[in-house]
């Protein structure tokens, strides 16, 4: 369960953010227009980002979550370029203290790849599995849809089904879970 507690956030002398009110417990899909804080609500309940006034709890805990509680995927894949998938997906399970099961999402095919040699689907598709590895019960991630293929979106919504949560960014419409407006879940007045 992520809850957003009244999350306020001003950046660059603007308020982007203002009194988000929202739990997520299942697929939600929050859209917005281009600019409108999806990325600094992310960043926020990822813990990389403060916000100004408010708190955001993850199965109650607040304000940097584990990586074995939390799963995280920015729109840049956090994997180091110069090793293997595979060497990746060992440092970080390491990290986490999670393990590869099966092959998900496809990750088998590449494991022998530098990831500096994949494709930037493919490296969002690792770092998607780099995420689940130590199976969190909450997800967060930001424009899942970039990079991906009708397949890896297909197979991607059955992994997140799994979860307790799953909060999804996106700058279009999806058609994956329930959909939030981020207009919505905030105090009007907009930005
Ligand atoms: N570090 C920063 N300093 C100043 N302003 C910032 C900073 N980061 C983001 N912003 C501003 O905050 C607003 C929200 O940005 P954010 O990236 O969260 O929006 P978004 O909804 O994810 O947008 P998009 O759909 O285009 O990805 C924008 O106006 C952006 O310019």
């Amino acid at each position: 369960m992520i809850e957003i507690r009244d999350v306020w956030k001003r950046l660059g002398g603007f308020w982007v953010l203002r009194g988000v009110n929202m739990r997520v417990n299942s697929v939600v899909t929050l859209v917005g227009p281009n600019g409108s804080g999806k990325t600094t609500l992310v960043k926020i309940i990822a813990g990389v980002l403060e916000p100004s006034r408010g708190e955001v709890l993850v199965d109650g805990r607040r304000p940097r979550v584990p990586a074995s509680v939390l799963g995280v995927v920015f729109h840049t894949p956090m994997l180091y370029p110069e090793l293997t998938v595979r060497e990746n997906l060992k440092l970080f399970a390491k990290l986490s203290g999670g393990r590869l099961v099966g092959c998900p999402l496809g990750v088998c095919k590449v494991l022998d790849k530098p990831v500096k040699a994949l494709s930037f689907g493919w490296r969002r598709r690792v770092d998607v599995v780099r995420a689940l590895l130590p199976d969190p019960p909450n997800l967060v991630i930001d424009e899942p849809t970039t990079g991906l293929d009708e397949e890896a979106r297909g197979e991607l919504l059955d992994l997140l089904k799994e979860r307790g949560a799953a909060l999804l960014t996106s700058p279009f419409p999806l058609g994956i879970g329930h959909e939030v407006r981020i207009e919505d879940v905030q105090y009007a007045g907009g930005s």
